[in-house]
């Protein structure tokens, strides 16, 4: 594998259920995606998106086939494997998951649950450096419920971000958002590509933000139909 590709999945399968319920939902995908870079994938409701996401995160283990995530094979992958590397993957959700009673400081915070640090101090100043980053330093204190859609959709950006990923997947991060919020967030992920060489995997609804992409996957019935790079 090239040290270009953060990702290469390989001759992709993928079922659900068991027995003569049991149905191949994913078939033979192959994507290198480029470190740094902004690859959304596209397509219908049904069509396999969040599972290839899914099963690129490590939130699912692979049946068939290859996905290399960060130089390691995940076909097989153990335990200990799948959580060394879930500490270097960031993930953002359309539903922007946040604890209503914690504050945004708090909510960014529990982003570094996976790293075991124990260390309350170096997690709040981590927590306030990454909602900075988000244009959020003069909301630390703010409960969700005081925020804007578009803000606590940037605290599950900052959320993601506190560790530093490689890696940030993003489900529909921007469908509950206005054009402008949807734009920010994912101009953010942009920028840290262009900055920090992260990599972004998004899946979307939202043709709003297509100008933003530096790759276009589009997905039916499981199957990869166009793969495009926009200029
Ligand atoms: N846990 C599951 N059990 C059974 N079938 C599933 C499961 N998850 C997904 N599927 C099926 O796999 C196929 C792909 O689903 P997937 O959720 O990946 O599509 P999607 O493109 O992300 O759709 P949407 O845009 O609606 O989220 C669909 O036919 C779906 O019904």
């Amino acid at each position: 594998m090239s040290d270009d590709h953060s990702i290469n999945v390989h001759g992709l399968n993928h079922w659900f259920g068991t027995g003569e319920a049991r149905k191949q939902a994913i078939f033979d995908v192959d994507l290198k995606v480029v470190r740094g870079s902004l690859t959304v994938l596209m397509g219908p409701s049904g069509s396999g998106k969040t599972t290839v996401l899914t099963l690129m995160g490590c939130l699912r283990d692979v049946q068939e086939g290859s996905i290399t995530l960060l130089g390691h094979e995940l076909m097989g992958a153990g335990n200990a494997l799948n959580e060394a590397l879930r500490c270097r993957l960031g993930f953002i959700f359309q539903a922007h998951n946040l604890h209503g009673s914690l504050t945004a400081l708090q909510n960014a915070q529990m982003g570094l649950q996976v790293h075991h640090l124990n260390n309350p101090k170096v997690e709040q100043q981590a927590a306030r450096h990454a909602l900075s980053l988000v244009g959020l330093g003069d909301r630390m204190d703010y409960l969700p419920g005081n925020l804007s859609g578009g803000q606590k959709q940037r605290v599950a950006v900052a959320r993601a971000l506190i560790g530093n990923p490689d890696i940030v997947f993003a489900d529909e991060p921007t469908a509950a958002l206005d054009k402008e919020s949807g734009l920010n967030v994912v101009a953010m992920l942009k920028r840290l590509g262009e900055q920090r060489g992260t990599t972004t995997v998004m899946v979307t609804h939202d043709n709003r933000i297509l100008e933003l992409a530096d790759r276009i996957v589009t997905l039916e019935d499981g199957r990869i139909v166009s793969d495009t790079r926009p200029v």
